[in-house]
């Protein structure tokens, strides 16, 4: 309510009037659909002091005396400030209430701009400051708000979920709290309130611009719903009742597309909303009406709003092509972040601007010195070992942390193993990993660096060292990430006590390459990796994890990619 008319009628009190059997029908059936979730829950009225909201807290009222309703809601009245008289209409509220023996709240909206839109967001800003987590909010939404709401996203051409309309009950989180808007008289009438209201000579406050039709609301309440009713009287109910139709209807797309991103997304690429990632080839096995339903889904996932039908075309296009060609970069800004939808060979990705800028960061080189490896992975089964761990890129949004247990290194560089709990017996004797560096009781000093756009590597399952562009596409590592490679090395010639050992062979050995989501094990000549253990080779490498953690507040929250399970001998 932004604008008023019509000075209103004497208070009076109105507990003992008579109640009107079809509202209170509307308002106690829904009453009785969510009596789970409204279970203990504090109730709220948002009341404008407009004929329906103050209809709606007169029936609470005159229920709630008959014992009928479990509870009295409090009233919220929200003072946008927008006209002179603002004020005298919140008083007027206020007083109401006080009548009614009703606890009432008068709060004030800081409206940005002039229209509906803006006051509405400011009115539910103040009010969400004022609940509670799990708190419940009333509003007067009717039938002929939910035929109006219909035909408006008819007229502008909206799916299964928009023309579900306005939903009775439903639960939004902001700022980590959460609560719910409730609105029970969906299926009731404006004419069915405005009798009631009248009945009771409510002192209600008049909204002109209802009725100004200068805007497409109130145009289509007053030009187009009357020519409807002539071709069927029944024309709000109806449509309130496909409303609840395709609300279910809804519902059933909802499961279904759920269901079928379980079997598209590709686990070990999902980082939170910052990237999300499908599989095209499982995509493409689904009939196209649910390939579009999935995609349409997927892209919406961590928003609030759902893309346009022509991104869900373009994004479904994209999710088709076989070629090798994956400059494509559909932009997408959403509302509460941007995103690029981009595919990879069989992959189709939506990744955040934020993820894109972190991805493009330099790095830098980091080290870290062991003292004596041996020692480290022979200690007492009472001390656990702990992990290497280095912070290979961060900033406020995202840290990418590279963790190796020594058990896993000395695996790898052919060292005594014994002592390590986690490494089976049948790994020891048949001597997995045989290297030069094996049993070595010195420091060794290993080294974190990015890998150089020429530097030539050699994975474990390559015949023969790649660099470039070549080794990319051999490791499938999208155009995106080529900037997030590191290269791990290990360097024998750093000693305990600062003297250097005299070690053949003594520079840097390349023994890993590290990706934000990926981890191999390369070949070099001085170690000899044998791929005949599968089992063992896979405990390795959980024993080395390369991980995105993600920063909010400057807080970390878990890790969003849990545990790096792909075979890193690839
Ligand atoms: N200023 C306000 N303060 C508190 N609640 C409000 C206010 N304006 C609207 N609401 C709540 O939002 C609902 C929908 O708002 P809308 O703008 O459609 O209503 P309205 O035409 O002002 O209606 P009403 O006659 O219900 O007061 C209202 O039914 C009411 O519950």
């Amino acid at each position: 309510m932004t604008s008023s008319a019509i000075i209103p009628s004497p208070i009076k009190p109105i507990a003992t009037l008579p109640i009107d059997d079809d509202l209170a029908q509307a308002l106690l059936s829904s009453l009785t659909e969510y009596s789970a979730q409204l279970h203990g829950r504090r109730v709220w009225l948002a009341c404008s002091g407009g004929r329906d909201s103050l209809a709606l807290a007169a029936l609470c009222v005159q229920l709630y005396h008959h014992g009928r309703l479990p509870f009295l809601p409090q009233l919220l009245h929200v003072d946008h400030g927008l006209q002179a008289d603002s004020g005298v209409w919140a008083q007027h509220v206020a007083r109401w209430a006080t009548a009614q023996n009703l606890p009432c709240q008068i709060l004030r909206a800081q409206v940005k701009g002039q229209d509906e839109q803006a006051a509405r967001h400011a009115r539910y800003e103040v009010m969400r400051a004022v609940l509670n987590t799990d708190d419940v909010l009333l509003l007067a939404h009717h039938a002929d708000d939910q035929a109006e709401t219909i035909l408006m996203r008819l007229i502008q051409g909206a799916g299964v979920n928009g023309l579900s309309g306005i939903q009775p009950w439903r639960t939004q989180t902001q700022g980590g709290r959460r609560n719910a808007l409730w609105r029970p008289w969906l299926t009731a009438k404006r004419s069915t309130i405005s009798r009631y209201a009248q009945r009771l000579q409510l002192p209600y406050i008049d909204d002109p611009t209802n009725e100004a039709g200068d805007n497409v609301r109130s145009g289509l309440r007053r030009d187009v719903m009357p020519v409807l009713a002539t071709y069927n009287p029944n024309v709000i109910d109806n449509i309130a009742r496909s409303a609840q139709l395709l609300s279910d209807a809804q519902s059933i797309l909802n499961d279904q597309a759920v269901a079928d991103l379980q079997r598209v997304a590709v686990n070990g690429l999902q980082l939170a909303s910052a990237q999300r990632v499908l599989d095209t080839a499982a995509l493409n096995t689904l009939p196209p009406y649910r390939q579009r339903q999935l995609l349409h889904h997927w892209l919406t996932q961590d928003e609030p709003l759902p893309p346009t039908k022509q991104l869900v075309d373009a994004v479904f296009g994209l999710s088709r092509r076989q070629d090798s060609n994956h400059q494509t970069a559909l932009f997408w800004q959403a509302g509460l972040q941007s995103y690029v939808i981009r595919r990879y060979r069989q992959r189709l990705y939506r990744i955040s601007s934020d993820w894109l800028d972190w991805l493009t960061l330099p790095l830098g080189k980091v080290e870290h010195v062991i003292s004596d490896l041996t020692a480290e992975v022979a200690s007492t089964p009472a001390i656990r070992p702990q992990p290497i761990l280095m912070i290979l890129r961060s900033d406020t949004h995202f840290v990418w942390q590279a963790k190796i247990w020594p058990h896993a290194l000395a695996a790898l560089l052919g060292g005594d193993r014994s002592g390590s709990a986690t490494f089976s017996k049948d790994m020891l004797s048949e001597g997995m990993l045989r290297g030069k560096l094996a049993n070595h009781q010195g420091a060794m000093r290993l080294s974190f660096a990015p890998l150089a756009r020429q530097q030539r590597v050699r994975t474990v399952s390559m015949p023969r060292p790649q660099a470039g562009k070549k080794l990319y596409q051999t490791l499938g590592i999208p155009v995106w990430l080529r900037e997030s490679l590191v290269i791990v090395s290990v360097d024998f010639s750093h000693s305990k006590d600062g003297q250097d050992d005299l070690i053949e062979n003594a520079a840097a050995v390349p023994i890993l390459l590290l990706s934000p989501f990926d981890c191999w094990i390369l070949h070099t000549d001085i170690m000899r990796v044998e791929s005949n253990h599968p089992a063992a080779l896979n405990e390795i490498a959980e024993g080395i994890i390369s991980q995105i953690m993600i920063q909010k507040a400057r807080q970390t929250t878990k890790p969003a990619t849990p545990k790096l399970r792909q075979n890193p001998f690839r």
